[in-house]
């Protein structure tokens, strides 16, 4: 029962009352199906096909004495009115049985999607770090798919077990002993097999598995498809997939082989039972004919339902690891919360940003059982609405001071102070309302200009809109698109050029009227006339907001108050651009020098 529990509870969880309700209905409409099968005796006997003594059997006796109040010619016609209305009522709550329960998976589904994707998004930033991406694409895909389809075979086995309860009273009612025959020999299929119940475990494990790197590899492949196709990687690709692909055949193959086989050994050994219980009732128990009819006729109906039950049973034991792996990822996400979205609007607003940063001696490292750190006792200040501008080699820990100084990670060592105020895990979602910051791979969606500006400020104004495009120095080449504002831009911008592109998404930054502006720039070369853009847009920002840049062409930070040079992740240098550039044993004016 134990992988059952889990389902239960969660449903139990989430849908609540109707579930119950659905539990209810499923017992109507179980004894009207027994109901009907117990007037297919006095029809039997009325139409004179067979001649029952039908005294010893409880309800029909008395259902006969009330026969023998109508008149003869009437006898059948009630009868079958009566099964006509008995099975029309059935059928008809049968119908809505199922609508309750299709309404009933999707509302399970529905929150499982909303309750993943909301953990998700409320984790910091160090579960990203840990995590593959694509793996949330799968839980939010297939895992979820793999649990609600579980959600099905719990109901299926809720129904199957319901109906099979009230057929057995019925059963009981007629006569006990065979009832307890047939119930002892349902345990011993059961304990039989539990082998294939394990199997069919672990072939769900394997299955999670595969579907994981599926998903996983095809996004990865997707996302880096430019890199396989100007590289001629195809073949390489093609071959990782053929290879996972033939697994997942043999592993879905093998799953059904099992499923079919045990199904197979099910029937079989029932008909035996039920051959062997007809000889035991006959031979052994001398059974009334009337009385063993009824009772074959409700086990023969029975029979197929132990068959569902132990085959929505294996289902649901396949399902179960997607289910382990999804509560799995609740709670590493309710370890990795850091905020809560319904109210994360109230706490926005409580950041100011009015004399300085101030970062004392702060290490982080990525591993903690490494003993290498990405930053090493690094202090330093930002004076409010200064530009500062970090440079150092690749590797040397720019993308961590920024990911520290933006709240996304916590230092192992040292604090920031905001105005003063330190930063702790309570207020550094917070300061993330008053930061605006441009990555080096920055994310536009395959929308228009405008929607992807109004995506930030949902109210901003055209004047607005077209003010930060002109900070950000993209007004030219907006006004110059086939539609303007409303042209659309392509999948994550791919319309527009890479300079074009972090421009747009700094006129986005821009336009939330952040007091702290991150940026970091593009590597990937852009031509001369960005990089002139990009500092005409910053020096036209400078004393508006607080600037932090992460620079890759010197160029660009001209104008900064502050360098910071890092080099393996401690601060090598540091000071105003033309001070450093004129320490021309140091390491920057060797940056510069090399150009
Ligand atoms: N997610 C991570 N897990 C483990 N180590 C990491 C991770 N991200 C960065 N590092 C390591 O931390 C160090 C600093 O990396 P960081 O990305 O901060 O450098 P960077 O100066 O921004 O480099 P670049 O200019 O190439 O972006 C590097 O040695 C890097 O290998």
């Amino acid at each position: 029962m134990a992988p059952l529990l889990p389902y239960l509870k969660k449903m139990h969880h989430v849908v609540g009352f109707k579930l119950y309700v659905n539990f209810f209905s499923m017992m109507i409409i179980s004894s009207l199906e027994g109901a009907a099968i117990y007037l297919l005796i006095p029809m039997l006997g009325v139409i004179g096909v067979l001649s029952v003594d039908v005294g010893p059997i409880p309800l029909i006796a008395w259902m006969n004495q009330g026969f023998a109040h109508i008149p003869e010619t009437l006898q059948l016609l009630v009868i079958l009115l009566s099964f006509i209305v008995i099975v029309t009522i059935q059928a008809f709550l049968q119908r809505s049985q199922t609508i309750q329960n299709s309404k009933i998976q999707q509302m399970f589904i529905k929150s499982l999607r909303f309750e993943t994707y909301r953990a998700i998004l409320q984790s910091n930033w160090s579960l990203f770090v840990k995590k593959r991406r694509a793996d949330f694409t799968h839980m939010m895909t297939h895992e979820i798919a793999n649990v609600s389809q579980g959600t099905v075979s719990a109901l299926g086995l809720g129904t199957n077990l319901v109906f099979t309860g009230i057929q057995i009273v019925f059963a009981l009612w007629l006569s006990v002993k065979l009832t307890l025959f047939v119930l002892v020999s349902g345990i011993l299929l059961a304990l039989f097999s539990r082998k294939f119940i394990r199997k069919a475990k672990h072939l769900g494990e394997n299955i999670t598995l595969l579907a994981r790197t599926y998903t996983a590899g095809v996004t990865e492949h997707f996302n880096g498809i430019k890199d396989i196709k100007s590289n001629t990687l195809e073949e390489h690709h093609y071959t990782w997939f053929t290879r996972l692909g033939n697994k997942m055949e043999a592993t879905y193959v093998q799953f059904s082989r099992l499923q079919t086989t045990s199904q197979f050994v099910y029937r079989v050994v029932s008909t035996l039972l039920i051959a062997m219980f007809i000889w035991v009732s006959i031979k052994l128990l001398r059974a009334e004919p009337g009385q063993l009819m009824l009772v074959i006729l409700i086990f023969t109906r029975l029979w197929p339902r132990f068959t569902s039950i132990q085959s929505s049973w294996q289902q649901i034991v396949s399902t179960f690891p997607a289910f382990e792996s999804l509560s799995g990822l609740h709670r590493e996400c309710a370890d990795a919360k850091e905020l809560d979205i319904d109210r994360h609007g109230q706490a926005v607003t409580t950041v100011r940003m009015e004399q300085s940063i101030e970062c004392r001696h702060l290490f982080y490292r990525y591993d903690p059982h490494e003993p290498v750190y990405a930053l090493h006792d690094v202090s330093f200040q930002i004076v409010a609405n200064s530009m500062t501008a970090v440079v150092g080699k690749s590797g040397a820990g720019k993308s961590t001071l920024i990911d520290l100084l933006i709240g996304l990670i916590e230092p192992e060592r040292g604090e920031i102070r905001i105005d003063g105020i330190p930063l702790t895990s309570a207020n550094r979602p917070s300061i993330r309302g008053a930061i605006s910051y441009v990555s080096q791979d920055p994310f536009l969606f395959h929308a228009t200009v405008r929607e992807n500006l109004l995506m930030v400020v949902p109210g901003a104004t055209e004047e607005e809109l077209w003010e930060a495009l002109r900070f950000s120095a993209s007004d030219e080449f907006v006004s110059k698109l086939p539609q303007g504002l409303d042209t659309v831009i392509g999948d994550r911008g791919i319309k527009l050029s890479g300079g074009e592109r972090q421009r747009l998404v700094l006129a986005r930054a821009i336009l939330r009227k952040p007091l702290i502006l991150v940026l970091d720039e593009a590597t990937s070369a852009l031509d001369h006339e960005n990089e002139t853009k990009i500092q005409e847009a910053l020096d036209r920002l400078k004393g508006k907001m607080t600037l932090i840049v992460i620079a890759h062409r010197l160029s660009t930070i001209r104008n900064a108050d502050q360098v910071i040079v890092l080099e393996n992740g401690r601060i090598i240098q540091q000071g105003e651009y033309q001070k450093l550039s004129d320490e021309t044993r140091g390491t920057f004016s060797k940056m510069l020098a090399s150009g």
